[in-house]
């Protein structure tokens, strides 16, 4: 737990700084200051800040981190008019990852009003100060900036398009940032209909699971229009510690759907040598601390690794969302004629362990479909 030391304010008319010392793990510094920036620039965006957090002790049983920040406005002669209001947030789809998003938005200050289809999952928002809507067209209606998070591209378009949808509360001025993982056709289409309101669109898949978005700590990969990322940005940096901006629309899901593809093969491969040791009489956790120490080691490993020796499979990113992630990507290979048989091999795997009921079950529970006989792989 972070505790916090010392909290200076101090501010003049044109300059704000705070300074904190924080005895914490580094990274409860950073997200206590990424949630105090980005609620300044939401309250006040003509703010630039600076972020510095540098160790004070090297000798300190615990780690102890002085975390200083500067805000200055970037116009100093010209203080926000007093008409500014804080951007109102919108946030529709309150799953594993939708929950603790908009938990950040929240914690951080900002004026956020949720929707998910399964209405009970927006009470312990509403609880922590959420306002509530009972549909997608009128959160779009009430907010400046609505974000979507969605189960797949048909949960997306019909929540960006279909009735009661996002779009018919859409109009110029506003923004719709669509946060789920989809092919860039459906986001295409998703840009069309939410534009032809007069509002702006941005894509914006995560990398990064359940963890990652509790912690503040997503990487958003972004494109369509830059004037909505640019006011997004705030709010990108609450919920996540990078961004990346691609350009057109149809960048940032392809950007998605190979680096999930690439992890999707990566956990397929990696069952595949746990079983393996296992059967030549190997220690499988031997095998995962070997491999932590190597040149192929990868957070996965060492997150994924010990609860799969136990056949345990606690769900941060269900295997049903990991094989629509491969089976999107297979059809972006198709559209381009790459070759992508590994892929296509993991892909196999994914619908084995569906067929045997794993699809709510994290996508590590992939190594059960190669326990037994792979007469399904046939
Ligand atoms: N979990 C992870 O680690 C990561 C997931 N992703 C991607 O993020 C997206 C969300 O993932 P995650 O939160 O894990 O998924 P969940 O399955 O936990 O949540 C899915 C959300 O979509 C909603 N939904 C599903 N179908 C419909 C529909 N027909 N109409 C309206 N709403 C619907 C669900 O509503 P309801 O509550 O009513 O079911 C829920 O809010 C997916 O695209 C996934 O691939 C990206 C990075 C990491
Ligand atoms: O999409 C899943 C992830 O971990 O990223």
């Amino acid at each position: 737990m972070a505790k916090i030391l010392m909290l200076k304010p101090s501010c003049s008319s044109n300059h704000y700084l705070t300074t904190a010392s924080i005895l914490s793990p580094q990274n409860a510094a950073v997200s206590l200051t990424k949630a105090t920036m980005a609620m300044c620039s939401s309250f006040c965006p003509r703010i630039n800040i600076q972020f510095r957090a540098k160790p004070t002790s090297r000798f300190s049983i615990k780690p102890q981190f002085s975390v200083q920040f500067k805000a200055f406005s970037s116009q100093d002669s010209n203080p926000p008019p007093k008409d500014e209001v804080p951007t109102r947030i919108g946030f529709l789809g309150l799953g594993i990852m939708g929950s603790p998003m908009a938990q950040n938005l929240i914690k951080a200050g900002c004026d956020v009003t949720v929707w998910n289809r399964t209405k009970s999952k927006c009470d312990p928002l509403v609880s922590l100060g959420a306002k509530y809507k009972s549909s997608p067209e009128e959160v779009a209606a009430s907010c400046d900036v609505t974000f979507a998070m969605l189960a797949d591209p048909e949960s997306a378009a019909e929540v960006a398009y279909g009735k009661h949808g996002a779009a018919s509360g859409m109009s110029p001025g506003k923004g719709y940032v669509d946060v789920s993982t989809v092919d860039g056709p459906t986001s295409k289409l998703i840009s069309t209909r939410i534009k032809s309101s007069g509002a702006l669109f941005l894509e914006a898949p995560v990398s990064g699971s359940k963890k990652p978005a509790e912690d503040g700590q997503l990487i958003f990969l972004t494109a369509g229009d830059k004037s909505l990322y640019e006011t997004a940005a705030p709010f990108l940096d609450i919920m996540g510690k990078s961004r990346f901006y691609l350009g057109d629309v149809g960048n940032g899901a392809a950007m998605k759907l190979v680096v999930n593809m690439i992890m999707g093969s990566m956990m397929a491969s990696f069952s595949e040598g746990l079983l393996l040791s296992e059967k030549v009489g190997l220690d499988p956790k031997v095998l995962v601390e070997v491999i932590t120490q190597g040149a192929i080691n990868a957070p996965m490993y060492s997150m994924k690794g010990p609860s799969m020796v136990q056949s345990l499979y606690p769900t941060a990113f269900p295997l049903k969302h990991q094989q629509k992630d491969l089976r999107l990507a297979l059809g972006l290979a198709e559209s381009v004629c790459q070759p992508t048989p590994i892929a296509a091999a993991a892909n196999e795997l994914y619908k084995v362990a569906k067929s045997r009921g794993l699809s709510d079950d994290d996508f590590s529970a992939v190594i059960e479909a190669l326990k037994g006989k792979l007469d399904k792989l046939s």
